[in-house]
């Protein structure tokens, strides 16, 4: 069976963790994600991840490091983390409904996808590192 391996990055700046409200599907749209998507075939993780928030919030990112390791998403797909900082470019929302800046105090004030809401506890130590 195929693994599809999604990156996300959970892009920090100034103790502030950035969310993206996803617009499609239809049966995940309104759920907040990290900024990302899938691997393409001969694309590191790395550079996909790159590509991708380029590509969905028109920014450079650099990215730091991963948080934990392979979570599951349904089926037979992975999630991957990594922190990233932004480099370049202010987060525009070109393919999501909106982006919201959390606080540490507002980590939840959002509905994340299922599959994202482990790694919000774990990303709470890197807002404030
Ligand atoms: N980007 C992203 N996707 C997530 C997260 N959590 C989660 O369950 N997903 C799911 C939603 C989608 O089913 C899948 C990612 O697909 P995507 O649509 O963002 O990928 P993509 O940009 O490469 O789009 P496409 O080529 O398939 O149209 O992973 C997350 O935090 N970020």
């Amino acid at each position: 069976m195929t693994i599809n391996v999604v990156v996300g990055a959970a892009i920090i700046r100034d103790g502030r963790l950035l969310a993206a409200q996803r617009a499609e599907p239809a049966e995940l749209a309104g759920g907040w994600e990290f900024p990302g998507g899938k691997v393409d075939p001969g694309e590191t993780d790395e550079d996909a991840l790159v590509r991708e928030c380029h590509e969905e919030l028109g920014v450079k990112v650099a990215l730091g490091e991963r948080i934990g390791g392979d979570w599951p998403l349904s089926l037979s797909g992975v999630l991957r983390v990594w922190t990233a900082e932004l480099v370049e470019g202010e987060p525009q929302a070109l393919e999501h409904l909106a982006l919201r800046w959390l606080e540490p105090g507002q980590l939840y004030d959002v509905e994340w996808l299922p599959g994202d809401l482990p790694l919000v506890e774990e990303i709470r130590p890197h807002l404030t590192a």
